[in-house]
């Protein structure tokens, strides 16, 4: 098969398994070419590539496998290449793609769409909830000694349906007929005056938070609570983790759900800060009933950032009194902390314990696809188009929580609506972080590839340079030559040198092979795209 069919039969595949935005952003913009008897695709910088590498690569595989299986092995590169331009849908559902090349531009031919079919496959959000449910649920229903997370999971499966489904009563139009508009407007500013007493984030929601494996366990147990405030498994929550990771946004989601479906509920969120405050004042002015009253009647009581009594004697004290108080009446309690009970050096004893009693839970760092989801969903919200290879660019360069993911976010949005236009690119994005961005720099050199390598294979770096050739060792060195040839602009000869003195034809014979094996071994191809993304991140 040619190059240029297989390419045009790649375009047609991908326009009907991709969504429009991703083949169009993506895909369109993609040449192709020769280069030594390999198949390249060139995109015109290096995000484009490590997106194509990150999210492409194994669908591009497997078109190459099942069209061109003999074909020659494909690469990914930065330049220009020949561009194949695909015609507009026929009616009747054809792709009449016409392969213009510049050489070529009268060459039609002809391409035949399947039939397309929309994606009705469960949002990865719900099936990964599913997925933890069953997988922890060994214990049977009534069995009276079922752990926390068992008793989660059942929990989980009766979960409402939708969050976004109001109750029955608020749908029925006869009911809604039969308030009056002074009534809605009267319940509308109880609702608010009743939000105002909370102190609740109005926009900190379970829709508003992206979920990924850093807190898909502790919105779990978040939305549990919400559901059934007070049972003594969860009793108190305690989420920890660095700053900026959402702990804030997920404890008033809680709050704002339960008000959401129990608009009388009492529920207040507040700072450690205002609860030491307040207790001062207390104390200075002596007015222990009123403190009471006012923390005592809650169903909810969400303190952020407890660590901060920690070495405050008497404040710690009372709100042991509080904590008991709580607890021992099935009210619920939730804290926020940027640590383990266990470490807070200056707390209680008798209040660390306590801590621990209900559910305790650390959010993690965002992984890169839930930051890319995050920059999505609030550039959306934005109401500005995020094209993917921005966000994959913004997301790889944040890393570390979601605060600065937010910051470099509006920096983007920031420019992009001073140029008054509606979309972000990879030159805006590139453009508006370069600060951040000469920060992260590190160059991609053999000794970065060779490390890499040598970790994710359990071996030695020397065993890299030695003779050795036993297969757990030579297949590393193999793979390590491969991705040096790919990642740097090393000969060669230069390579092999690097590889403890070997001849560049060793260097030549290990990229083939590799490239071979990549076909042939989806494990060695999953094993090498893993270490490309490594190495570039
Ligand atoms: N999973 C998420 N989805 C959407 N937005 C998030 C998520 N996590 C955090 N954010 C946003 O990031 C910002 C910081 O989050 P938040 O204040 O909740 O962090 P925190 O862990 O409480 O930080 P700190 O410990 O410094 O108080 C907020 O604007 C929040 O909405």
């Amino acid at each position: 098969m040619k190059l240029a069919d297989f390419w045009a039969q790649t375009l047609r595949r991908l326009h009907t398994e991709l969504s429009e935005q991703q083949f169009k952003n993506t895909i369109v913009p993609l040449t192709v070419g020769e280069e030594d008897g390999a198949w390249v695709i060139y995109a015109k910088n290096q995000f484009a590539i490590n997106l194509l590498r990150s999210q492409y690569a194994p669908k591009l595989a497997q078109i190459r496998a099942e069209i061109a299986p003999n074909a020659p092995e494909l690469l990914f590169k930065v330049g220009t290449g020949t561009h194949y331009e695909m015609a507009a849908e026929s009616p009747k559902n054809t792709l009449s793609g016409s392969l213009k090349t510049p050489q070529n531009a009268n060459k039609t031919l002809e391409i035949e769409t399947p039939n397309i079919v929309e994606d009705q496959q469960p949002s990865p959000q719900t099936h990964e909830v599913a997925k933890d449910v069953s997988g922890s649920l060994k214990t049977p229903a009534t069995s009276p000694k079922r752990s926390a997370q068992e008793m989660l999971a059942e929990r989980m499966k009766n979960l409402r349906p939708s969050k976004k489904t109001p109750p029955s009563h608020e749908e029925n139009p006869t009911t809604k007929t039969k308030v009056s508009a002074i009534e809605a407007a009267k319940a509308k500013d109880d609702a608010a005056q009743r939000l105002a007493q909370t102190n609740l984030s109005p926009e900190y929601t379970f829709d508003t938070l992206v979920e990924g494996k850093g807190n898909h366990l502790a919105a779990a147990v978040a939305k549990s609570i919400a559901e059934k405030p007070g049972d003594s498994m969860y009793n108190p929550f305690f989420v920890y983790g660095s700053t900026g990771l959402g702990k804030t946004h997920l404890v008033q989601a809680i709050g704002n759900e339960l008000l959401k479906f129990n608009p009388k509920a009492k529920v207040r969120y507040m700072h450690s800060d205002e609860y030491l405050k307040t207790f001062m004042a207390t104390v200075r002015n002596k007015t222990w009933d009123a403190f009471k009253q006012q923390y005592l009647h809650y169903n909810l009581l969400i303190i952020d950032d407890i660590q901060f009594i920690q070495g405050k004697d008497r404040t710690m004290e009372e709100f042991f009194f509080l904590f008991e108080h709580f607890h021992s009446r099935n009210q619920q309690i939730i804290l926020t902390c940027d640590q383990l009970p266990s470490s807070l050096e200056n707390m209680e004893k008798r209040l660390i314990s306590r801590f621990s009693w209900g559910m305790t839970i650390k959010l993690e760092p965002p992984e890169l696809e839930m930051r890319i989801d995050i920059l999505e969903r609030k550039a959306q919200a934005a109401g500005i188009e995020l094209f993917e290879d921005a966000a994959l660019f913004i997301a790889q360069n944040v890393k570390q929580n979601v605060r600065e993911l937010e910051g470099a976010l509006n920096r983007v949005l920031a420019r992009c609506r001073f140029e008054k236009r509606s979309t972000i690119d990879i030159d805006l994005a590139t453009d508006a972080l370069q600060d951040i961005v000469a920060s992260n720099y590190k160059p991609i050199t053999i000794e970065l590839i060779m490390k890499a390598v040598a970790d994710y294979h359990h071996i030695r770096m020397s065993d890299l340079l030695g003779k050795k050739r036993t297969r757990n060792i030579a297949r590393p060195r193999q793979m390590a030559m491969a991705l040096a040839k790919e990642l740097t602009n090393m000969s060669l000869p230069a390579i092999g040198d690097a590889f403890g003195g070997r001849d560049h034809t060793t260097v030549m014979h290990a990229v083939k092979t590799i490239a071979q094996l990549r076909v042939e071994e989806p494990e060695l191809g999953q094993d090498y795209e893993k270490l490309l993304i490594l190495i570039q991140n």
